[in-house]
């Protein structure tokens, strides 16, 4: 079955999300063309996570809609799963396994044809120098290497959209100068929609072509890099513009320390 706009990648309409009393996302209305590197940005706890996670069908909205190259994540889940590929904030890599097994499994799990499976994860390894590694144990990797093994096997499927929360979370410059170039060939020649989160407004201002800012669950403004720094002047940058959008105001106790804490165990295992 077709979808309604498979021209676009991501839609969503009114999706929400609460947790109890706490609204984490609050009717969200998002367009992504296809092929798109689109940003969504906002400070700690703003819902990107949940968006994303509402996005890749592993939490289901409290209300609203969304599709996926024109597949609804509520009635069409399974299609959906096909179509996206999801690199989480967390390390997903198995340690106890070598790159090439992680793929393996990967690639059972996504019913990638047995005869296609060592052809497909070579080529994977190669396009991101992680060839020599193949038969390296994952817990010896570097956060660099495990990062271009989690962006590959998340795309060993060929997804139409991949979701990426916060991919150089925890790197050193070169290592994330690497993580965009990588991604930068992986659209080059997949032609993939890209949907990422990250706190790191160069990164953003370097791989998006569009860019929304999120503040207690809502969109506040979108566009592109250039457009929102020219509305703050000439000399403006995306910090100034994440600044001047994402008013400051206080986060419960709670919710804040849980965030710091997961962000830090992240860049931790990472580092
Ligand atoms: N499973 C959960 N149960 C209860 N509250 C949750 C749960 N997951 C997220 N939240 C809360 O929902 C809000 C949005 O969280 P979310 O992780 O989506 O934010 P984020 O924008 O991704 O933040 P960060 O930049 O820190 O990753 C936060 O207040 C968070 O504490």
């Amino acid at each position: 079955m077709v979808g309604c706009h498979p021209d676009l990648a991501v839609e969503t309409r009114g999706l929400t999300r609460r947790f109890g009393e706490l609204l984490a996302v609050d009717h969200l209305d998002l367009l992504v063309p296809q092929g798109m590197v689109f940003g969504l940005l906002g400070r700690n706890g703003a819902g990107k996570t949940t968006t994303i996670k509402m996005l890749t069908t592993l939490l289901a909205p409290t209300e609203g809609t969304a599709r996926i190259a024109g597949f609804d994540i509520g009635t069409q889940p399974a299609r959906v799963r096909r179509l996206v590929g999801y690199v989480p904030q967390l390390l997903s890599a198995d340690g106890a396994l070598t790159a090439l097994e992680n793929l393996l499994v990967f690639a059972r799990l996504y019913h990638i044809p047995r005869a296609q499976r060592r052809t497909r994860i070579d080529a994977a390894l190669a396009s991101v120098g992680l060839q020599d590694a193949a038969h390296k144990l994952v817990r010896d990797f570097s956060g660099g290497m495990i990062r271009r093994l989690e962006i590959v096997q998340s795309m060993l499927h060929r997804p139409a959209v991949l979701f990426l929360d916060e991919p150089t979370i925890g790197l050193d410059p070169v290592a994330r100068h690497g993580i965009w170039e990588q991604l930068r060939n992986l659209i080059a020649q997949e032609g993939t929609t890209l949907f990422l989160t990250t706190h790191d407004m160069e990164e953003a201002d370097e791989l998006c072509g569009q860019v929304a800012i999120m503040h207690r669950g809502t969109v506040v403004v979108h566009g592109t890099p250039e457009e929102l720094k020219a509305r703050l002047g000439a000399h403006a940058n995306l910090d100034d513009v994440f600044v001047a959008y994402s008013a400051a105001t206080e986060e419960t106790e709670e919710g804040a320390l849980r965030d710091v804490q997961r962000t830090r165990r992240t860049a931790r295992r990472l580092g």
